[in-house]
């Protein structure tokens, strides 16, 4: 574009100027005229001098313009425009193109075309500065406003101009200027601006901080008040940091701050807890930043995260909970696991003795850290200690009435030994009593105690704990005495209580091997009750049982404990007496022989005809199974009854069967 303003105009006002004196000073002739001429042409010197002043001025002028115009010319965000008034004649600089859109020839031709593309909300706003200017209210033209691009939307631009009037008039007839391109800036604006409301109402919470102690509250965003619970608008500039957060999270925040202070750009982000106006807490995520070219200003940027922690901590709750009730589940199916093996290997204890063992070697794995004795039903009605694991010891209870679970049929928990049952020694943290009814002998009571104080989930686990045991003790330990009682049935002979010859032909073989391996000696006494025949015959069948059954409660009070006596016929009876040797047997037999002879026997209330026993005697030997020992003392009752009856014979080799 050629401006009018361009310095041209002033290179030709010079030229005609130059031209007008020359052609005065050539009619100058006398003196007067030279003196006159000397002047002018004096005035005339003065005058060009001016003249060429103002024409160096206007070629510097022109140069500067021209530089100026090129240094324009090269941002292409700035465009020249002049419009011509009267004709309506606007021309734009090319600049318009890249900035708009389009090609050349859509750039606007008048001030009317350009109109029609302005945002018709900025199209008053137009108007109104052209008019102002125009009317000298307004020195320049300008005006900020959305032209419609090429490609649809609407364009930011600056429009700066002003209007010039010809020499000679009173009237512009042009307005020369610029135009600019606004758009990058007002987009930028106005993210900046949504970023401030964001600031001022969202949740993130902008504050400046002087980035020295006690780091005071220099600026903050409008929303801060409100979110730490402050009646709106109240004033937090100026608080310290010390005032803002909870004292727990100063030091470390403090340790952070000092970390970066003085570093420009240097950062941290932490958890902390804001304080609230209600005197509670808010955790926020703060990001601080060390803000200005000194590092000046510690800029902090918080997001109020109490409802993510909360959240947080509601989830880590649940998880605790699931936690815990995953390991109850997995020790309860554990638990339970070694209940039933318990459960098993009691019920198939070869007696009770046994099971009680078994118990106490398993039941320190059962309830770890808990001392506990298992009590059942002895003599006289006193429970009795039969099993026992830990340190604290329980005393025998000597009835019901010392135990509360046994008097009252149920648990019985005390603390501390306040109230805890007689049998209770010391003063566990805890004790615990668990009746186990339905059993022989009458019901027991399992005691536990644990020497410290035990939270309320764990003691919870425990007692269930417990119960469960005690149930599985009642199941396993009735079941138990069942089955032994039953064995112990099917071993007996039902019309004496004898052990019955099943069980005589078990347990020779038994004996008879642990004596060899033992090399301890093992007598077998076979006696048969004399003339037994006559008893049937004369006084009955009955009569003949009770002679039976009278030699054999002689022999069931007949010697040791570990001697088994059997009936092994009709009013054949043995027994098998380990650890002794026959000489020694028969010693002691000869007692029950001589008791058994003087005893008498009474039946349908009248005494029957004294009751005498042969008895053979054969010990084990060497090389001989339990047949032959049975053949060796049989042989020697058949020698006792041939020898007279009511006596006894001990086997020797000259007993040829
Ligand atoms: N009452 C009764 N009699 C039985 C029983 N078992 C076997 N007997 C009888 O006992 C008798 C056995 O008699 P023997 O072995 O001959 O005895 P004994 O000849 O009378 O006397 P010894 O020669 O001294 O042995 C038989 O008559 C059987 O019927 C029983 O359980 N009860």
């Amino acid at each position: 574009m050629t401006s009018d303003l361009s310095p041209g105009l002033w290179i030709g006002a010079f030229g005609a100027g130059f031209g007008l004196l020359a052609g005065v000073g050539a009619g100058l002739l006398g003196r007067a005229q030279r003196r006159r001429l000397g002047a002018l042409q004096a005035a005339q010197a003065e005058e060009r001098a001016r003249l060429e002043a103002q024409r160096a001025e206007a070629l510097r002028r022109r140069d500067e313009l021209q530089a100026y115009d090129e240094v324009l010319a090269l941002n292409p965000r700035v465009g020249h425009f002049l419009w011509s008034l009267g004709p309506d004649r606007l021309e734009l600089s090319p600049h318009w193109t890249p900035m708009i859109g389009g090609g050349a020839e859509d750039r606007p031709a008048s001030m009317d075309a350009l109109r029609l593309r302005i945002h018709p909300a900025d199209l008053d706003g137009f108007d109104e500065a052209l008019n102002a200017h125009l009317q000298h209210r307004q020195p320049v033209f300008d005006r900020e406003l959305r032209l419609q691009h090429a490609l649809g939307h609407w364009h930011w631009m600056h429009w700066q101009g002003k209007a010039v009037t010809p020499p000679g008039a009173e009237v512009p007839d042009r307005i020369v200027g610029h135009f600019y391109d606004l758009h990058a800036q007002k987009l930028a604006e106005e993210t900046l601006a949504s970023d401030r409301r964001l600031f001022d109402s969202g949740p993130v919470i902008v504050a400046s901080l002087d980035a020295q102690p006690p780091y005071r509250l220099r600026s903050v965003s409008a929303s801060a008040a409100e979110a730490l619970g402050h009646p709106r608008g109240s004033k937090l500039v100026g608080r310290r940091l010390d005032e803002l957060l909870l004292p727990e999270d100063l030091p470390p925040v403090l340790e952070d701050l000092g970390a970066v202070l003085g570093q420009p750009g240097a950062s941290f982000q932490r958890e902390v807890r804001l304080r609230l106006a209600d005197g509670g807490s808010h955790w926020h995520s703060l990001h601080a930043v060390i803000a200005g070219s000194e590092g000046q200003t510690v800029r902090a940027y918080l997001l109020d995260v109490e409802r993510l922690k909360q959240a947080e901590r509601e989830a880590a709750r649940q998880a605790g909970e699931l936690q815990v009730a995953v390991e109850h589940l997995t020790l309860s199916q554990g638990y339970a696991e070694r209940l039933r093996e318990l459960s098993e290997m009691i019920q198939f204890a070869a007696s009770e003795a046994e099971a009680h063992e078994l118990l106490a070697a398993r039941g320190p794995q059962l309830l770890p850290g808990w001392s506990a004795a298992l009590m059942l039903g002895g003599l006289a009605g006193q429970v009795e200690r039969r099993a026992a694991w830990g340190p604290v010891p329980a005393a025998a209870v000597q009835g019901s009435a010392e135990c509360w679970a046994l008097r009252l049929s149920k648990p019985h928990a005390a603390l501390h030994g306040a109230g805890a049952c007689a049998h209770v020694e010391g003063r566990p943290a805890h004790s615990l009593c668990l009746p186990i009814p339905g059993l022989q002998g009458g019901a027991g009571v399992l005691q536990l105690t644990y020497a410290d104080p035990l939270d309320a989930d764990r003691l919870r686990q425990a007692e269930a704990r417990a119960a469960a045991l005690a149930e599985t003790l009642r199941l396993s330990l009735s079941n138990l005495q069942l089955r032994l009682s039953l064995q112990e049935q099917a071993t007996r002979d039902w019309m004496t209580g004898l052990y019955n010859r099943r069980h005589f032909e078990e347990l020779l073989p038994r004996e008879l091997n642990r004596a060899l391996r033992a090399a301890e000696p093992l007598a077998l006494a076979m006696l048969d009750i004399d003339h037994f025949k006559t008893f049937n015959d004369r006084f009955g069948h009955e009569a003949g049982d009770e002679v039976i059954r009278c030699v054999a409660r002689h022999l069931a009070d007949f010697g040791r404990p570990y001697d088994s006596r059997c009936r092994v016929g009709g009013e054949e009876l043995c027994i098998l007496m380990p650890r002794i040797a026959a000489a020694e047997a028969r010693s002691r037999l000869e007692a029950l022989r001589g008791q058994i002879a003087a005893s008498p026997v009474h039946h349908a209330g009248r005494e029957l005809p004294p009751v005498t026993v042969s008895i053979g005697v054969a010990e084990a030997a060497d090389g001989g199974g339990p047949a032959e020992l049975m053949r060796r003392a049989d042989l020697a009752l058949y020698a006792a009854k041939r020898g007279g009856r009511d006596r006894i014979v001990v086997w020797t080799p000259e007993h040829v069967g």
